[in-house]
């Protein structure tokens, strides 16, 4: 049976339909635009100077009608004729110049507000990727980021040539004639109404087009990377659904914008066309009369109709504007959040990080201690009761110390805890003496290796991969770690080590990748090894052969091993059961099961909780 599946909006933080004005928005671009700030003003002057030229030719026109025309002098009308073949080629040249201006410039800038972009992402806390869809932030990399930039290249440019354009044509009709002039430009108001009722609703639309545009990426994402998944349980064709319902979401939303566009766009062309027919039909009663010369006149039209592409260009360059607005909104979304503690964070080229390679001042060794740490997470229920409440641990120094429990009491959390992944909301942990929030974190990565459930690798080289752990590390440090993780197998790879792995590179098998992730958090030689069930996707054989090796790592090393089962449990000194958010009981694996009922049910595996505890 086949459900119809609802376009689900990716979890993102809760909408902000921008408050301010789009201009306060586009103004926060300043920090980015202020290097290019000259280039920029030389192509709108460009511009400006092109469209300006344009706006004499219809003054040339009229001394064409009114001086050679009306005196039948040619010699009068090959001068002027080649003052409106100067004219149009300086037009031509000062827009190719705007160009030139800025085409190198706008492309420095995107790649500077990607570059910020990707840093922030890095900085920001795990629990901010937890709340925010992949999707949401790719869209921010990539669509947001090409808008911005569009819009510094031609609304931003346009919205001011084709204003001061707009002024100063209507100051020459003016001249020519007032009265006409004041027919002419009677439509403004209705239009500036227009406008500002078009730029609320515009806006509205336009963020939620783009926040489904990060849903849609989202839903596409997921559907590429659990391709198997979806394929094996022949949910493709749900999927396949709800990645339309979720386009047609979109496309609705587009049609909206293109809907508000063409109305708008309706009365900024109808207006003006009708105001320039009431004063063509004035204005030859004029000459008619006598009261202006047929040259004015067709002066005046001329200008008037170099004034419609200003005019007509208002409907996109507010559209325009407003896309740019929203997508600088929801760039700095991302740009500002920030770490609660964001004081003591470190990026890696910074001065900061530079201390950040100072050992640790470890007067003890006293290896992990944790002491009352309490954690929920942010987006746990208000209701429920805290994850970690008040844990109490000590893993001496050198001691192999494996962390058991139910699954779900949260083993991996407090894992993540120690590299401070996420922040504790109470108590302390300290590393050989030292309070972890005392160390700079890049130091405190360097000093905690850590290896993961879920092995992930990236699209490069299997010593790129690896080397990950130890940047700095040379090529024995490398084979040692992948002896250590029983990793051989890279040898009879077709380049070896560098051969390519991950997304872009040579499929690897669960057990391979898990053997890799191992070897990075080894390859360091780290001070503090933590270790989230390393074993668990290897065959009997070999993860008696890793456990040999990982033994002597871990002799030489303060280490936090989870573990899931016996085998595992067996490379320990000694074990710590979690359960109901506290250590309660820790002691040999022989005690523990003496003393422990909990823990015997845990290892024996009779107590199937909800299936999945142990073997
Ligand atoms: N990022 C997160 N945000 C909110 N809740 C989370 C998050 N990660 C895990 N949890 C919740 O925290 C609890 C503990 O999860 P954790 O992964 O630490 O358990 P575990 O003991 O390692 O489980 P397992 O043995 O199955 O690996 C679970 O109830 C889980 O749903």
């Amino acid at each position: 049976m086949s459900t119809q599946p609802e376009p689900q909006p990716s979890p993102r933080p809760p909408d902000r339909n921008r408050k301010h004005s789009a201009t306060r928005s586009l103004l926060r671009l300043w920090p980015y635009v202020r290097p290019i700030r000259w280039r920029l003003t030389a192509s709108t002057v460009s511009a400006l100077l092109a469209s300006l030229s344009a706006l004499v030719i219809p003054l040339v026109l009229k001394n064409i009608v009114d001086g050679p025309v009306a005196h039948r002098d040619t010699g009068g009308l090959w001068q002027q004729g080649l003052l409106l073949l100067v004219l149009g080629l300086m037009e031509a040249g000062l827009f190719g110049m705007r160009r030139w201006f800025v085409a190198r410039p706008l492309a420095d800038v995107e790649l500077r507000m990607r570059a910020d972009l990707y840093a922030k992402l890095q900085r920001l806390p795990v629990s901010f990727h937890d709340r925010w869809a992949s999707g949401q932030l790719l869209s921010r990399a990539t669509s947001d980021m090409y808008t911005i930039r569009l819009f510094l290249a031609f609304p931003l440019v346009f919205l001011i040539v084709n204003s001061s354009v707009f002024l100063t044509g209507i100051g020459i009709m003016f001249g020519l004639d007032w009265q006409l002039a004041l027919i002419t430009v009677l439509p403004a108001v209705p239009l500036i109404l227009l406008c500002s009722y078009f730029e609320r609703r515009y806006s509205a639309a336009a963020r939620l087009a783009q926040d489904q545009n990060g849903d849609l990426a989202t839903v596409l994402e997921e559907s590429v990377l659990g391709i198997r998944i979806l394929k094996s349980f022949g949910r493709h064709r749900t999927m396949a659904a709800r990645y339309r319902a979720q386009a047609e979401l979109l496309r609705e939303t587009e049609l909206k914008k293109a809907r508000l566009l063409a109305d708008l766009w309706a009365v900024i062309v109808g207006l003006p066309e009708l105001a320039l027919g009431v004063s063509l039909a004035v204005g030859v009663v004029q000459v008619a009369h006598g009261s202006t010369t047929a040259g004015t006149l067709v002066g005046f039209l001329s200008t008037a109709l170099s004034l419609r592409w200003p005019v007509e260009s208002l409907g996109w360059l507010l559209a325009y504007s407003n896309e740019a607005a929203t997508a600088t909104d929801r760039f700095y979304e991302v740009m500002d959040a920030r770490p609660a503690d964001a004081a003591d964070d470190t990026v890696p080229g910074t001065e900061a990080s530079a201390d950040a390679r100072e050992p640790v001042v470890t007067s003890t060794r006293d290896g992990i201690r944790l002491e009352g740490v309490r954690f929920r997470y942010p987006d746990a229920p208000a209701d429920s009761a805290d994850l970690l409440s008040g844990l109490d641990l000590h893993v001496r120094s050198g001691e192999t110390m494996a962390l058991v429990g139910l699954t779900g009491s949260g083993k991996t959390t407090l894992t993540a805890l120690l590299p401070r992944l996420y922040e504790i909301d109470g108590g302390r942990i300290t590393l050989d003496g030292t309070n972890i929030r005392e160390i700079p974190r890049a130091r405190l990565r360097e000093l905690v290796s850590m290896a993961f459930e879920d092995p992930t690798l990236f699209s490069a080289s299997v010593s790129e991969n690896v080397l990950m752990g130890a940047p700095d590390a040379g090529e024995e440090a490398l084979q040692r770690a992948l002896d250590v993780a029983q990793a051989q197998f890279v040898r009879t790879l077709p380049e070896g080590p560098a051969t390519q792995v991950g997304e872009q590179g040579l499929s690897l098998s669960g057990g391979q990748r898990q053997r890799l992730a191992l070897a990075r958090a080894v390859v360091g030689a780290p001070d503090f090894l933590v270790l989230d069930d390393p074993l668990s996707a290897l065959d009997v054989h070999t993860e008696a052969l890793v456990e040999q090796a990982l033994r002597q790592v871990l002799a030489g090393t303060t280490a936090l091993v989870v573990a899931h089962r016996p085998s595992t449990v067996q490379l320990a000194d000694r074990v710590a059961l979690l359960a109901d958010g506290r250590i309660t009981a820790v002691g040999t694996h022989h005690e523990l099961l003496e003393s422990s009922p909990e823990y015997r049910e845990l290892m024996s595996g009779e107590r199937a909780e909800d299936g999945s505890l142990v073997r």
